[in-house]
């Protein structure tokens, strides 16, 4: 175990990477001073000598030993490393050089369950552990993201107060907030990736049905981008996708997007929070198929032999069927249920883990900072406000926007199912709305089914109680 305070250093941070590195700045910015660690040690040195004006509040070290010491005691130490085995590492390698009041903070996109698990084996060796999510991308770690915390309140009192000053501002209110124990915060900021993967996706898929459908150029696409920033879809996503639809290539002169090949990355966050929605029993549909349309994109060998089998799908789809305000409305109606979707989520792994998430904090600290900020996100929180456990579609604000949209969303899908255009996410939101919208249901087919073929039971409308068997107990074969 380490000896008591050695150190000057307010907090530590290791893993100066994008993230951290930016962290580590927006810190020093704020006025605490930061000991830094990096595995690949001369970062450290390399970092703090490019630092400027910043580097007087930072203490490079070039051992795990020199860290723990030039931090303050009792320490706060933020791992800013890759997901999974890193972060299990760092902290078997930090924990013999500390006391038992320090507190480590794993501010990755760390799996909500392995923040579970460290909460608890941190509990079990008498230390202290909290995971938060981080988002804003470099930008955001720089200049404020949104940050999502989850562990012990003792830790927020600790550290809240910097997390707090080195968010983004909404107004003058910080976009930082303890959201509960253990990892409530990384399910959060997982919910927070799964949305975006939807919100993402479904521009996608307008994109798809400009360029494919209508036949527009790049430039006429930004065009409608940066028009929509200004009014009721008015977001980051927004903003940047006419910024990538406006670009071009410094090589070719050609449009970036013409350039840039079409198999989407990830890094499981998206995935993670399709997992935990099949795993909940709670319907997230939407991000399920942006999830499953970025899988597709990756398939590009096989989607090359499809087009040369069954030749490419894409029909001209007519503008004055289909006008861009129809495809406006429609993104409208997908993000709202979108949303109502992760809420609902987020809901739900609550009620599990006993965890008194505040529904409506939450859309306030993702206003500003982070990846899905959008002005719709006011307007959930209030709704969030008035009644956190009611669907969000169904709250007045959303129910008046969604009867005014659907019509749009639905047209939009039905064109790009008559034209080849996929639009995976915006269909499967329509599908949510209709079901979510429909008191009698085709479920009543799947318990008869169901009861045919394994005695499973069912309830039944005109009666109370469960376990009734259909007459074809006798005849099942
Ligand atoms: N990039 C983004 O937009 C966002 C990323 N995040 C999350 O932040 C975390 C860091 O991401 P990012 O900064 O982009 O990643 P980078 O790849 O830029 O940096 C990774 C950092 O982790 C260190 N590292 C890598 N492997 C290990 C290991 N096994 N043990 C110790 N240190 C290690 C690297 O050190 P070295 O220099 O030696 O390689 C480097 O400092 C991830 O969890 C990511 O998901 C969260 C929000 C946004
Ligand atoms: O957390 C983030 C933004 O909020 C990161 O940018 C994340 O890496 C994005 O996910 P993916 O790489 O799967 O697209």
């Amino acid at each position: 175990m380490a000896e008591a305070v050695t150190g000057s250093a307010e907090i530590g941070l290791i893993g100066l990477g994008t993230m951290g590195g930016n962290l580590a700045l927006n810190i020093a910015e704020n006025g605490f001073s930061i000991a830094v660690f990096n595995r690949t040690a001369d970062k450290a040195d390399s970092f703090h000598a490019s630092a400027g004006a910043l580097a007087d509040k930072i203490v490079p070290t070039k051992t795990l030993e020199d860290f723990v010491a030039a931090i303050k005691s009792p320490r706060a130490i933020i791992l800013m490393v890759p997901a999974g085995d890193a972060v299990d590492a760092q902290i078997a390698a930090l924990r013999p050089l500390l006391d038992p009041q320090d507190l480590i903070i794993d501010a990755g996109n760390a799996n909500y369950h392995d923040t579970n698990r460290r909460d608890e084996e941190a509990k079990a060796a008498g230390a202290r552990f909290m995971g938060i999510g981080v988002s804003g991308g470099e930008e955001g770690a720089r200049f404020g993201p949104s940050i999502m915390a989850g562990g012990p309140a003792d830790g927020w009192d600790q550290v809240g107060h910097v997390l707090e000053a080195i968010s983004a501002k909404h107004g003058d209110v910080p976009c930082a907030a303890h959201l509960g124990d253990a990892g409530a915060g990384h399910l959060v900021k997982t919910v927070h990736n799964g949305i975006e993967y939807a919100d993402m996706q479904m521009i996608a898929e307008v994109y798809g049905v400009m360029r494919d459908g209508f036949g527009m150029t790049s430039a006429e696409i930004a065009e409608v981008f940066e028009g929509w920033n200004g009014g009721i879809l008015q977001s980051y996503l927004i903003e940047i996708s006419g910024k990538v639809a406006r670009a071009t290539d410094p090589e070719t002169g050609r449009p970036m997007l013409d350039i840039i090949l079409d198999k989407a990355g990830q890094k499981g966050t998206g995935r993670w929070t399709a997992i935990e929605a099949l795993m909940l029993g709670t319907p997230a549909s939407a991000i399920e198929a942006a999830v499953a349309a970025r899988n597709l994109s990756a398939r590009l060998d096989e989607r090359k032999m499809g087009e040369a089998v069954f030749g490419a799908a894409p029909q001209a789809s007519d503008k004055a069927v289909i006008a861009t305000q129809m495809l406006e409305a429609a993104l409208v109606a997908g993000k709202i249920i979108c949303y109502a979707q992760g809420f609902g989520l987020i809901l739900e792994a609550a009620k599990q883990y006993g965890w008194a998430m505040p529904l409506p904090e939450i859309a306030k600290i993702w206003r500003e900072g982070c990846i899905i900020r959008s002005a719709m996100l006011n307007d959930m929180a209030d709704a969030l406000a008035e009644d956190p456990s009611r669907n969000l579609m169904l709250a007045p604000f959303f129910s008046a926007k969604l009867s005014e949209t659907h019509d749009a969303l639905r047209k939009v899908v039905a064109e790009g199912a008559l034209k080849g255009l996929p639009v995976p996410a915006l269909s499967a939101a329509l599908s949510y709305f209709d079901i979510m919208r429909t008191e009698r249901s085709t479920a009543n087919m799947l318990q008869g089914q169901r009861d045919f073929f394994g005695a499973h039971g069912f309830e039944r409308t005109d009666k109370d109680g469960s376990g009734y068997h259909g007459p074809w107990a006798m005849n099942a074969s």
